[in-house]
């Protein structure tokens, strides 16, 4: 299958600092200082054109590390990505410069995007009237609420007719109006055959919206395939997690940290369970 979006073996891991003067120790101790925390570990991937992937998991699971990696706006520690045209990040506040106007922010991005000044001018107030901010636009994004600068970031992102959009909960945070709005827009991408991943706290949004599912767990894939398969597990799952104590949602969580402090499996797994982790991914 030709894929738009490809992460082969991805890691991306952060060193843990439980103070600043670890953080210093680690920029001059030769092999750095703290503990690794693996957010997203081994993972192997591919989303063709035309995919809605929604990315579901628990608090913590990876999923704004992941959205990040395919943006480009964070280096993996190890592995390749491969992205097919240009992508766009729709997340909270995401590439705004809170100094600047609503105005100007869009003039900077489209800038920074190679846009020439006269084509700015003419892409302006479609941008402007999208996001629907009023005299909000003209005043510096740091008094912006966050539905305003979700607002001003969707209606930025789709002007650039990305390839690959990834939509990182920027709708829970606005008014349901607008919320729809950018659902009919997405779903012009999705019909124009772009990939999309949408993250989202709403799986009701997830259901009506997407075609596949992701779902990580402790920075991993626990499954991914058709969302009308994979959402009924995960639901089952939400409702048994919310049945257990508070003391088998610790172990739950502490095992799961194990995993990314680098204690436990992933890193001993043998390279033939590797190879069969990876090709069962690639079959979507
Ligand atoms: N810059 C960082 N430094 C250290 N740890 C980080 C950093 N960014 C993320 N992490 C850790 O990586 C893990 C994954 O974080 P991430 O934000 O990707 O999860 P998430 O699934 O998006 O969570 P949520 O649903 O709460 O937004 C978390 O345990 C987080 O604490």
């Amino acid at each position: 299958m030709s894929y738009s979006v490809k992460l082969n073996g991805i890691t991306k891991k952060y060193k843990m600092h439980r103070q600043n003067s670890d953080k210093l120790k680690d920029i001059i101790l030769p092999g750095g200082y703290g503990e690794d925390f693996y957010a997203i570990r081994d993972l192997t991937f591919e989303a063709g054109k035309g995919d809605v992937v929604g990315i579901i998991g628990v608090n913590g699971s990876g999923k704004s590390t992941f959205s990040n990696l395919v943006a480009n706006i964070t280096p993996p520690t190890s592995g390749e990505i491969d992205v097919k045209g240009d992508v766009s990040l729709i997340a909270v506040s995401a590439g705004l410069n809170k100094e600047l106007t609503g105005r100007e922010n869009i003039e900077l991005k489209l800038l920074m995007m190679g846009y020439k000044k006269n084509k700015i001018e003419e892409m302006k107030p479609d941008i402007i009237e999208f996001a629907d901010i009023g005299k909000f636009i003209d005043m510096p994004v740091k008094k912006y609420s966050s539905g305003m600068k979700s607002r001003l970031g969707f209606s930025i992102s789709i002007s650039v007719d990305p390839d690959v959009l990834i939509v990182d909960e920027a709708l829970s945070v606005g008014d349901k109006t607008f919320a729809d709005k950018c659902l009919v827009k997405m779903n012009e991408f999705k019909e124009r055959g772009k990939t999309i991943f949408f993250v989202s706290h709403s799986n009701g949004q997830m259901k009506k919206f997407c075609n596949k599912a992701l779902w990580l767990e402790h920075g991993t894939i626990r499954e991914y395939g058709p969302m009308k398969e994979v959402m009924p597990h995960y639901e089952a799952f939400i409702k048994e997690y919310k049945s257990w104590s508070k003391e088998e949602k610790r172990r739950f969580r502490e095992e799961g940290t194990k995993k990314q402090e680098g204690l436990a499996t992933a890193e001993s797994a043998s390279s033939e369970e590797k190879e069969k982790r990876k090709k069962s991914w690639i079959l979507f």
